[in-house]
């Protein structure tokens, strides 16, 4: 029989890191999908890095679906190597990490999925793991915002989308995938001098919820900006913003293009590419991350996994980011 992981931390005996199944010894076609193929956290016992799975989506507006990303994800996550050359930083071998299975949130009533994934996030981050979360739809970053403000006070908070997501309700309920951050900003969980958007696109409902956003503190940069820019000079802002301060990254997939992320469920035209995204990124290394999510990838509008090959890469640049700032505990 195959087995999901080819060691345990008790099989081993070793305080080493255990990284995933060896793809040159057992076919990375072969076996049940976790993240990179690395190790349950039961298998394990405890991660520095855990990746859990939100599979909720009944904060959307438009196309549901992202419910089925975790398990997407993990499946588009198998061709993942462990050493990362941009960064050089062989993440699964300098801290322990771990896929720490799904949230069983209850998809018809919203308040209280959201308390048990903060639940979950608790849970973990009391036992020493930094969280990389795959949601979900994005009302899911309200809940882990909420745990960061617990643990760090107000944070630091990128926000890659197409999307502001600082909007106020949607048929009068509070609680949806285009409300998080003004929830977030109205419950004093964000660090008002250290709040970005990056990758914002398309139509808004009127000029109001600009002013609304900067009201909140929040400063934009465009997909054209990013365009216009380039790469470096995004990274060197957006470094200033931040500082040292404790720093949530919340990663929508939709602030890529529809071509680089087709299967999600409020797609916009005029989008980064994936490369954008992943140099960004790879940019903040050194900042003080404390936890980030990827979420709205909805897989059954997508084509030949370039949704979920993108989001499996987002989460790996994330967890390297955190690898690389050393053990959590
Ligand atoms: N968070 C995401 N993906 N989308 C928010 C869009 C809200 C709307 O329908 O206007
Ligand atoms: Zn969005
Ligand atoms: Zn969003």
């Amino acid at each position: 029989m195959i087995e999901a992981t080819t060691a345990t931390a008790a099989s081993t005996g070793s305080t080493e890191p255990v990284g995933p199944v060896d793809s040159s010894k057992v076919p990375r076609f072969a076996g049940i999908a976790t993240f990179a193929r690395l190790p349950r956290l039961e298998d394990v016992g405890r991660a520095d890095i855990a990746v859990m799975g939100v599979p909720f989506d009944s904060g959307v507006s438009y196309r549901p679906g992202a419910r089925f990303a975790p398990a997407q994800i993990r499946e588009a996550s198998r061709l993942l190597r462990p050493y990362h050359p941009g960064l050089d930083v062989s993440p699964f071998a300098a801290v322990q990490v771990a896929d720490a299975g799904d949230i069983a949130c209850n998809p018809y009533n919203i308040p209280e999925a959201l308390d048990a994934v903060q639940e979950g996030a608790s849970t973990l981050l009391d036992a020493g793991s930094k969280i990389v979360t795959i949601g979900g739809d994005h009302t899911i970053a309200l809940p882990l915002l909420r745990e960061m403000k617990r643990r760090h006070g107000p944070v630091a908070l990128l926000h890659f989308d197409a999307h502001l997501d600082t909007w106020d309700t949607y048929f009068g309920a509070d609680y949806t995938h285009g409300t998080p951050f003004r929830r977030a900003f109205e419950e004093d969980l964000l660090d008002t001098e250290a709040l970005a958007h990056a990758g914002i696109r398309g139509p808004l409902y009127s000029k109001d919820d600009l002013t609304d956003d900067a009201r909140m503190g929040f400063g934009i940069t465009t997909a054209m900006d990013i365009m216009n820019e380039g790469v470096p000079a995004v990274v060197q802002a957006l470094r200033e913003r931040i500082g040292d301060r404790p720093l949530y990254i919340s990663i929508d997939i939709d602030c890529l293009d529809p071509a680089h992320a087709p299967g999600t469920g409020t797609p916009e035209a005029g989008g980064m590419t994936s490369r954008e995204l992943l140099a960004i990124l790879r940019g903040l290394a050194g900042t003080n991350i404390v936890g980030a999510d990827v979420v709205e990838v909805a897989p059954a509008y997508d084509h030949a996994d370039i949704t979920a090959i993108a989001a499996s890469h987002v989460a790996y640049e994330l967890v390297s980011l955190m690898a690389l700032n050393g053990r959590s505990a």
